[in-house]
């Protein structure tokens, strides 16, 4: 569905992304998280066609989608700030919708209006900032293009209207399976929707594996300093804090049955570490990158 070799892009001297290899073959949602300027945005209007890379090939749908109006049909991108006609309403977004993909669903488009309780009426220039990701949610959704690309679609949106996007988003999935790459600073959020991640860190890819393997990652052991120190010897430490006689780490392993039981041996507390913790500790600019 999409194939990127050795994909490199620069800003100005500034080399963004390096030598990406990145391969998704099969209908699948991947969540691609990395931190502010890892070049998620960058990586996502490559691989829709907006820039052309340096050098290195991208192919979606066995085709080359820089100014490719023939890929067009098959790929929908929604950026973090949509450029929307500035006079357009709801309806307008729909026609468009309509008219550039030829597997428009308008049944799905209607009831996330209706679930967004968007007006149809009124410009979408005036929306508040949660008003239009949801109206952009609804190009991306209702598009049902074999490769869907969201960047941040859930900004601005509250906690309700998140949920019911991540509903929408399943169900569209489920209807029609395809390749849905959605970039989220909420990783804990839409982790449960992904089925696999893709981390982006100093313009390469990190990390991309099945998020059930993921997100078993990293564990958090509080004991004596002694004890603890111990049991780490020969592992990988994210993060330590030291309490007094007390000493906390995050060590990068699977929270296995193993380690349950090293700790209990040790009388250490054990406790899973959460995605974004460790997945901000893997990604510390000067320590902490997997090997
Ligand atoms: N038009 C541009 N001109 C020059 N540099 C740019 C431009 N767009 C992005 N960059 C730089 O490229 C790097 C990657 O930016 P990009 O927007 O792709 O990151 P991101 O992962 O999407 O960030 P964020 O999470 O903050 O949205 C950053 O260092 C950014 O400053």
């Amino acid at each position: 569905m999409i194939q990127l070799e050795q994909v490199s892009y620069s800003y100005q001297q500034t080399a963004v992304l390096k030598n990406l290899n990145l391969h998704e073959t099969e209908p699948v949602i991947s969540g691609l998280w990395g931190r502010n300027g890892a070049g998620k945005t960058t990586l996502m209007s490559l691989i829709a066609g907006h820039n052309r890379p340096a050098s290195g090939t991208i192919r979606v749908m066995g085709q080359n989608p820089y100014n490719n109006l023939k890929v067009q049909d098959q790929l929908c991108y929604i950026q973090e700030s949509h450029p929307l006609g500035k006079s357009w309403t709801v309806r307008d977004l729909v026609r468009f919708g309509q008219y550039f993909h030829s597997s428009w669903d308008q049944d799905l488009a209607e009831r996330l209006i209706e679930m967004f309780e968007l007006p149809t009426k009124k410009k979408i220039a005036t929306f508040s900032k949660g008003m239009n990701s949801a109206a952009q949610m609804i190009l991306g959704l209702a598009s049902k293009a074999d490769v869907t690309i969201l960047d941040e679609p859930t900004n601005g949106l509250d906690a309700e209207k998140r949920k019911y996007f991540y509903r929408a988003l399943l169900d569209s999935y489920e209807d029609h399976p395809r390749l849905i790459l959605v970039s989220s600073h909420h990783i804990e959020e839409i982790q449960p929707l992904c089925e696999s991640l893709i981390v982006l860190h100093d313009g390469e890819i990190l990390i991309h594996q099945q998020m059930e393997e993921i997100r078993e990652q990293g564990i958090l052991l509080t004991g004596s300093i002694q004890d603890v120190n111990e049991v780490v010897q020969h592992a990988k430490v994210l993060e330590s804090s030291e309490l007094g006689s007390t000493l906390k780490v995050m060590i990068d392993a699977p929270y296995s049955a193993e380690w349950k039981e090293l700790a209990r041996d040790h009388r250490l507390s054990i406790e899973k570490a959460t995605l974004q913790d460790y997945l901000i500790n893997i990604t510390r600019k000067s320590e902490g990158v997997r090997g």
